[in-house]
Formats: C-alpha cells, sequence, structure tokens
C-alpha cells in the first residue's frame, strides 16, 4: 500500500489545496493524507478568507502519521507563514522523509497571498533543501530566484540558480507563459534541460492546476517511480484533468480530477 501525505491549505472550493491532492492521490492508486496549514473559504471566484494553523497544530498532525502510519511520498503546497515552514521542515527531518516534492504555492490566481512576503526567505534556507524536486509556476521561479523570466534562457538561468539554493531537481511549470498554442514545463536535474510540452487548452478552468500538478508527481514518487517518471505522468495528468473540465461555479473552475483515468488516449 503505497501512502503519500500533502502538507497543504483546504480549498472549500474542492479544486485546489488539501482537496485536488487527495483525489489525485486516490485517482493514481495511492493512500492519501492530510495536515492542513490552513483553512481557507474559496470558491471559483477567488480566496474570500484565510485561517492560518498554528505551527504546533500542523506539527501535531504531521506527528499522528510520522508515529503511526509512515508516508512514501510528501508534498508541501500552501503553508503560509514562516513558522509553519520551520515546523514542517523540522518534522520532514525528524521522519526521515526523502521524496519530498515542495510547490512554492505564494499567489491563488485571483491574486490572494498564499505565503507570508516574508517567509519566502524561510522556505528558501528551510524547506528547499529537504526537497528531492521543486515545481514552481513562473512568477514562483521568478520570486525564488529574483530573475524576472521571459525566455527559454531566463528559465534555464533561473533553474540553475535554484539547483545553487540546494535543490536536487525542478520543474519550472509553462502555464504562466506568453505561448498560445503550447503549455511546456521545463525539468532540469542538474545535467540536462527536458521540456515537457502539451497542446495548450484554452480554457478558464484552471484553478488547481499546481496543486494537481505537483500532487501527481508525488503519487508517482510513493509508487516507486523515478523523478523524471513522475513528473512525465504529471503532464499527462494534468492534461488530460484541464482537457477533462469541470465547469462549475461562476469564476475560474476547477480541474477534472477523473479524466486521466477515463481517458483512452493519455497524451
Ligand atoms: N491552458 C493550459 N493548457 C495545458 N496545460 C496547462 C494550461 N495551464 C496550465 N497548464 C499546465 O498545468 C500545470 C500547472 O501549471 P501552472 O498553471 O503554471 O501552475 P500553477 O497552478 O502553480 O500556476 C503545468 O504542467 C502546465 O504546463
Ligand atoms: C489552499 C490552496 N492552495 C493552493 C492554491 C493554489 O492553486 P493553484 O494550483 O491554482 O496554483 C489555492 N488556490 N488554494
Amino acid at each position: 500500500m503505497n501512502k503519500a501525505l500533502t502538507i497543504a491549505g483546504s480549498d472549500s472550493g474542492g479544486g485546489a489545496g488539501i482537496q485536488a491532492d487527495i483525489k489525485t492521490f486516490q485517482e493514481l492508486d495511492v493512500f492519501g493524507m492530510s495536515a492542513i496549514t490552513a483553512v481557507t473559504a474559496q470558491n471559483t471566484l477567488g480566496v474570500q478568507a484565510v485561517y492560518p494553523m498554528t505551527s504546533e497544530a500542523v506539527a501535531k498532525q504531521i506527528e499522528s502519521i510520522g508515529e503511526d502510519i509512515g508516508a512514501d511520498a510528501v508534498k508541501t503546497g500552501m503553508l503560509f507563514n514562516a513558522e509553519i515552514i520551520e515546523s514542517v521542515s523540522e518534522k520532514i527531518k525528524q521522519y526521515g522523509w526523502e521524496n519530498v516534492v515542495v510547490d512554492p504555492v505564494m499567489i491563488a490566481k485571483g491574486g490572494a497571498s498564499l505565503l507570508q512576503a516574508e517567509a519566502v526567505h524561510a522556505l528558501i534556507r528551510h524547506l528547499l533543501p529537504l526537497s528531492i524536486v521543486i515545481t514552481p509556476n513562473i512568477p514562483e521561479a521568478e520570486a525564488l530566484t529574483d530573475t524576472p523570466i521571459r525566455t527559454r534562457e531566463d528559465k534555464e538561468e533561473a533553474a540553475r540558480k535554484l539547483l545553487a539554493l540546494g535543490v536536487k531537481n525542478v520543474v519550472i511549470k509553462g502555464g504562466h507563459d506568453e505561448d498560445p498554442n503550447q503549455s511546456s514545463d521545463l525539468f532540469f536535474d542538474g545535467t540536462e534541460f527536458v521540456t515537457l510540452s502539451t497542446k495548450r487548452i484554452p480554457t478558464n478552468n484552471t484553478h488547481g492546476t499546481g496543486c494537481t500538478f505537483s500532487a501527481a508527481v508525488t503519487a508517482g514518487l510513493a509508487n516507486g517511480a523515478s523523478i523524471y517518471e513522475a513528473v512525465q505522468t504529471a503532464k499527462s495528468f494534468i492534461q488530460a484533468a484541464i482537457k477533462g473540465q469541470v465547469p462549475i461555479g461562476h469564476g475560474h473552475g476547477p480541474t477534472n480530477h477523473w479524466a486521466y483515468r477515463k481517458s483512452s488516449h493519455k497524451e
């Protein structure tokens, strides 16, 4: 029984955060568990409120899993503040977890802050060195490296800077790219750059794409895949999920977490 733990925020609307992660784990045959860092009141229109947990409450949830069940892979999403980042990092070290996927969530698509600006430094200092792979989108990669990203060369430069911070592997996701035809993610393991491209799907329903993608990478690692294999499957999973669409709510709708299972053509 392969088990994965997500340490992230709750999205009441069900499209991102903990909810997206657990749905994705389930779809990829992994037993999903959670440590909730914050409760958000959220829907397809945006984030209406954020209620962070105490760092103690987060640590306790992780201990409950570490002391009894264990985890084959762990992912982090919304961590909100420096105290939570520090206690999550401590617990990851305590339990010796190595398959750690860090999705450095900073800002929701509607603009709400999911990580306090002063916590970026704590993320870099405490958590990034414990990760096996990090999955920033373009604005997050820019914030972590102080590098504006416009071109492919900029992405490579940012990826190199992230590895210099102690990161072992990185995927810079291309959802925010200008390219109208392709959505291309750049994978870098310190030696080779590999681009994973799929056809860009014209849609507003991209709420939770980043969470879903990094959860799929985590599920792959829990199932024993290599990092690159896990990233490849995650790219197919998110492509199917965006294509599948779930047109609910009045704003940016979520992705379809069961579409990959149902699709006969896994791209
Ligand atoms: N319109 C789209 N069509 C196809 N793939 C997309 C689209 N938008 C995002 N993606 C893919 O979804 C994943 C998440 O990317 P991104 O949206 O950049 O993350 P985030 O949600 O963290 O901002 C990446 O694999 C990216 O290439
Ligand atoms: C609780 C929570 N965590 C993360 C996101 C980011 O979502 P996205 O995957 O669209 O960047 C979110 N909107 N809410």
